[in-house]
């Protein structure tokens, strides 16, 4: 960690690895959490999510690795001796204390009965609840309010990082949206420092500053959530992120001034639906293979890309799907095996068997045939690449 670091960031994890018996749930984990930001931590179920909030809440000591809060080495730290507060799924609140009582209950022993009702005042407050709600038990409230209770209660000893589990996995959609939102002003306002464990990926990349995306016990990419969800490092992040539309492609040409294959390149790739530009945005590739014009792959879109225009290439609608926001349409296009999704805002539905025309707005992401990455594949598949004659460029690992 450098100076800079120092400054900003709170929480470090590094090169964790838990295993429960002959079973390794989390490895190579490195995570940085900066000051009064928001991590989502977003994976399927059994990725290791809560095993990895665990260890950052001093729950689970891990075989290897550290965490370290403020540069100071807490792998053995008892979870109580962590200023970190805790929010489960289910709220997990007192059903025989009232909220009052539960929010209060966070509260650091030997409170005096004046600071109490202070900040359980002022916490009722923060998280919107009222005097009335205050003498309530949890079984007399909505689950949104629980949540907030439960939110309450945590940020009593004003910890400095809240940990959330799945906190709004319970709440039905309507609710839960509000709640999310709700809950992230309350967190902005006191500033802190926050690690949200969700399995859906809209509330991660909604909720948070900085996504971690959590597969298999590894972390495949950690990112801003409009890079994580433009610019996925892999397929299955894509598809794991979102809709995802992938498309047989070939690199055409690097545009000026890209000398190689590396993350951040961007060329021109053929697509069914013409030229498209491409950025190559796996940071571990192994440049050799990817310098060389015509490399065969998929181009990775967002069905909020593809649009209908009259000069477009010509397809047919299999299907529609009608959402009032936006409608979904899946279209066969001549010469592609699998039909693509497109996603029109505030449209009505496409008739089955209407002739349509598509283009493609804005970049996609390209993803070789042939990967070696070795951070991110977790199989990787070497196959041959189409050369189409080009000579290889120069590398410059
Ligand atoms: N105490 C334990 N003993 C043995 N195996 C465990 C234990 N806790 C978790 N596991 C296993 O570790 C893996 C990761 O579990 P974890 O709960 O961390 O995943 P998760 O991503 O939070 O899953 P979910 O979203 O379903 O809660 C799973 O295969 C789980 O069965």
């Amino acid at each position: 960690m450098n100076a800079t670091d120092n400054d900003t960031t709170m929480l470090q994890v590094s090169g964790i690895e838990v295993r429960f018996g002959d079973q390794r749930v989390l490895h190579d984990i490195d995570l940085k959490v900066r000051a009064g930001t928001t991590t989502a931590i977003v994976g399927p179920s059994g990725s290791g999510k809560t095993s990895l909030l665990r260890v950052i809440a001093g729950f689970l000591v891990p075989e290897h690795g550290e965490v370290r809060l403020h540069g100071e080495d807490v792998t053995s730290v008892a979870a109580h001796r962590r200023s970190i507060g805790l929010v489960a799924q289910d709220g997990a609140l007192f059903p025989h204390l009232d909220v009052a009582g539960n929010i209060a209950f966070g509260l650091p022993r030997g409170t005096s009965r004046r600071e109490r009702h202070r900040r359980v005042t002022e916490l009722l407050e923060l998280v919107s609840l009222t005097a009335d709600q205050a003498s309530r038990r949890p079984d007399q409230l909505s689950g949104g309010q629980r949540q907030r209770v439960a939110l309450a209660r945590a940020l009593a000893r004003q910890p400095e990082m809240i940990l959330l589990d799945e906190p709004f996995s319970a709440l039905d959609a309507g609710l839960r949206e509000s709640t999310r939102q709700a809950i992230r002003d309350i967190l902005r306002i006191t500033g802190t420092t926050t690690i949200l464990v969700t399995h859906d990926q809209d509330e991660a990349l909604s909720f948070a500053d900085q996504v971690a995306v959590l597969k298999d016990g590894r972390l495949r990419q950690i990112g801003a959530p409009e890079e994580v969800y433009t610019r996925p490092c892999d397929v299955e992040t894509a598809q794991f992120l979102g809709d995802a539309v992938l498309l047989p492609g070939a690199l055409t040409s690097q545009l000026p001034g890209q000398l190689t294959g590396k993350a951040g390149a961007v060329w021109d790739s053929t697509t069914p639906l013409g030229s498209v530009n491409v950025e190559l945005v796996c940071p571990n590739l192994a440049t050799a293979h990817l310098t060389v014009s015509g490399a065969a792959g998929q181009v990775m879109l967002r069905p909020e890309q593809i649009t209908l225009s009259d000069q477009g290439v010509a397809g047919t609608v299999l299907s529609s799907q009608y959402f009032g926001h936006d409608t979904t349409a899946l279209v066969q296009l001549e010469g592609v095996e699998a039909p693509l999704r497109l996603r029109q805002l505030n449209a009505v539905p496409l008739a089955a068997g209407t002739q349509v025309h598509l283009a493609v707005q804005g970049s996609g992401v390209f993803y070789p045939a042939f990967s070696d990455c070795r951070a991110c594949s977790a199989r990787p598949v070497p196959v041959s690449i189409e050369t189409r004659g080009a000579t290889p460029m120069p590398s410059f690992l």
